[in-house]
């Protein structure tokens, strides 16, 4: 997520837009290589929200920058529309309306596979703009006789016609595409973009639709795609056939990768990098087409020594200066650390029960689950009370974390239903079941390891706030109503305030557990799960969590697995033991240390650990 200082950033891409004719002509820049550059800025805009801030990988971008420069280039040679502008956002819809459909088709796979289907579905493209609509798209000939804008103003007339002048036509189009750009990385859309790129399956569970969100920045990306393809054709008066082809998009994702991904600006810098190095290998140096190979070598270098692309890398270099005068000013202020005030008390669990239902406030019935020939669970029927702290514990393989994953719906189980508040939610989404207030926290940490302490409880907190899927694109992340205190109130229970700030790749493995458990709390669930809670921990580590447990435990229903015996013991109300996937024996912590069938289950399998 950008860091919300207000205007700067607008301030600063303002002030380079206006100045550029003044500087870059120096610099050897001829102003079509700016403008082209800003084309390619524009184009990569929409990318890096969908490649850099969501981490979907297209390589099929041309198909959405040849549908909008087509579409407005025939508005404007073939069909007698007269407004360049107009045309260019009439291009601009049809890229994005395209983008839906194929986003629907693309985004049912991930990773390498989708990437594989934007590759083919550009192909699809390219080969109808060359065939059966080559009558509307001038096949290999492309469209020449693209207009440039002009507007009347009433008491005079503007044209951007080329060079600088049409400079400044393009420069506005790219910083009110900035301007849109960064509103929506800034929005709760946008936070909920980054934490799909970090950890899909949890930014799932914790309660948001991910597939429309991804959906989403597809059509986003495919819409600036559409205008800088009309663009282009309005640049060069000519649309050419080439947009289509895959060298595009595969331009796109190499200056995204040399600018820095993630960035919203590393696509410009990349297309600089690009088009300067294009222009002085093969006209001053006249290497021809021999350019590419220099381009070649410059992209490795880049991509192995800046893996974050040139801004990437400026970026680490700033964090590094700073990190070093910070260190010196606290070195040269050892009290700021020592007179810190202690981690303030955990506070109190809000209000979290149902208020209209008083039943069980979880029922499953004949509970199965099967791999294959293993049966995982077998017919669990399993009751837990509103308020009630109940543990689950059970020897390796007993099928405690299969039981946990069906009853938040997670996996399908093979037989058996789930009743949560008087609701079957057997069958549900993992995305459902977390809105209705049932969540868990995971066995093996699922945390948003690319933001901080306090970004992470905001995608969590986001998804009770404002529901499943919701399209508040230009609206402010600190507008959301209660989310401030939702994520200090999540900060302060799980004893983490003064790490708020600190991404989480900088924590010990103790906050981060902390932390796992606070990506569940901030959900607000009515019923929260918690799969081995103290796995991996220190002794000390443990004592303090299980005194946290605690805390949080205060007007909660809560499950408990973990095979710390003695914390579990001291921290729930009731046991169940599960054991070859059935349940053994259910009863009061005394009951179940005395057990004689637990005692059994334990000594004869790995653990000997069983409290007497
Ligand atoms: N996706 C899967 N495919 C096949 N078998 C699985 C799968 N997930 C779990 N199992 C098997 O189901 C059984 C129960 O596993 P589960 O992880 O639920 O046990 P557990 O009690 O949580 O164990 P632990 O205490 O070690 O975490 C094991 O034999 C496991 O190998």
């Amino acid at each position: 997520m950008l860091k919300q200082r207000p205007f700067l950033i607008e301030t600063l891409t303002a002030i380079g837009l206006i100045i550029a004719p003044f500087v870059l002509p120096h610099l050897g820049f001829a102003p079509n290589t700016v403008n082209r550059i800003l084309v390619w800025g524009l184009f990569g805009l929409g990318f890096d929200i969908l490649f850099g801030f969501t981490g979907l990988l297209s390589f099929g971008q041309s198909a959405f920058y040849g549908t909008g420069g087509f579409v407005a280039a025939y508005l404007l040679t073939r069909a007698g529309f007269g407004n360049v502008l107009g045309a260019l956002v009439i291009g601009m819809i049809a890229a994005a309306a395209t983008g839906y459909l194929i986003g629907l088709i693309a985004l049912r796979r991930t990773g390498i596979y989708f990437a594989m289907i934007t590759v083919a579905i550009a192909e699809v493209f390219f080969f109808v703009e060359f065939n059966p609509l080559s009558d509307f798209t001038g096949g290999e000939n492309g469209l020449p006789g693209v207009p440039t804008p002009s507007f009347n103003l009433g008491f005079t007339t503007l044209h951007f016609t080329n060079g600088w002048s049409l400079y400044q036509f393009i420069a506005l189009c790219y910083f009110i595409g900035v301007i849109i750009a960064l509103r929506i990385v800034r929005s709760p859309v946008g936070a909920i973009f980054s934490a799909i790129r970090d950890n899909p399956l949890r930014a799932t569970a914790v309660g948001h639709n991910i597939h429309g969100y991804k959906l989403t920045a597809f059509v986003i990306a495919a819409a600036y795609a559409g205008f800088a393809g009309g663009l282009l054709g309005v640049l060069q008066a000519f649309m050419p056939p080439d947009a289509f082809t895959f060298d595009t998009s595969g331009q796109l994702v190499m200056q995204t990768a040399i600018g820095g991904r993630g960035t919203l600006f590393g696509p410009l810098v990349g297309a600089t990098v690009w088009l300067f190095l294009q222009d002085f290998l093969q006209s001053a140096l006249g290497l021809g087409a021999a350019w590419k190979l220099v381009l070649g070598v410059v992209f490795v270098l880049l991509v192995c020594f800046l893996r974050g692309g040139i801004i990437g890398g400026l970026a680490d270099l700033y964090r590094l200066v700073s990190g070093r005068r910070q260190r010196r000013d606290t070195e040269a202020e050892p009290d700021a650390e020592t007179t810190a005030q202690p981690a303030p008390a955990p506070m109190q669990a809000k209000e979290v029960a149902h208020p209209a239902y008083s039943g069980p406030i979880l029922k499953a019935t004949g509970l199965t689950k099967r791999y294959g020939g293993l049966v995982a669970n077998s017919d669990i029927d399993f009751s837990v009370n509103q308020g009630e702290l109940r543990g689950i514990i059970g020897p390796n393989g007993a099928g405690k974390s299969t039981f946990f994953k069906m009853l938040t719906c997670e996996i399908a189980p093979t037989s058996g239903q789930i009743v949560f508040e008087g609701r079957d939610i057997t069958g549900l989404k993992v995305t459902e079941v977390c809105q209705l207030g049932l969540t868990k926290s995971y066995q093996v940490n699922q945390l948003f390891t690319g933001l901080t302490v306090r970004e992470n409880l905001t995608i969590a907190a986001l998804a009770e706030l404002r529901g499943k899927f919701r399209l508040d694109l230009f609206r402010k992340l600190s507008s959301v109503k209660g989310l401030t205190e939702q994520v200090e109130h999540t900060l302060a229970l799980v004893n983490l305030t003064r790490r708020a700030d600190t991404p989480v790749a900088e924590l010990a493995y103790g906050e981060k557990r902390r932390l796992e458990i606070g990506l569940a709390l901030a959900t607000s669930p009515r019923l929260l799960l918690l799969d081995e809670p103290l796995a991996g921990m220190s002794p000390r580590e443990r004592v303090e969590t299980v005194k946290l447990l605690k805390s949080i435990a205060r007007g909660r229903t809560m499950i408990i697995i973990d095979h710390d015996m003695d914390s579990m013991f001291e921290l729930v109300e009731r046991v169940t033991v599960l054991q070859e996937g059935k349940v053994l024996v259910s009863g009061t912590p005394e009951e179940i240390k005395t057990n004689a069938a637990v005692q059994e289950a334990y000594l004869g399998g790995v653990h000997g650990e069983i409290a007497a």
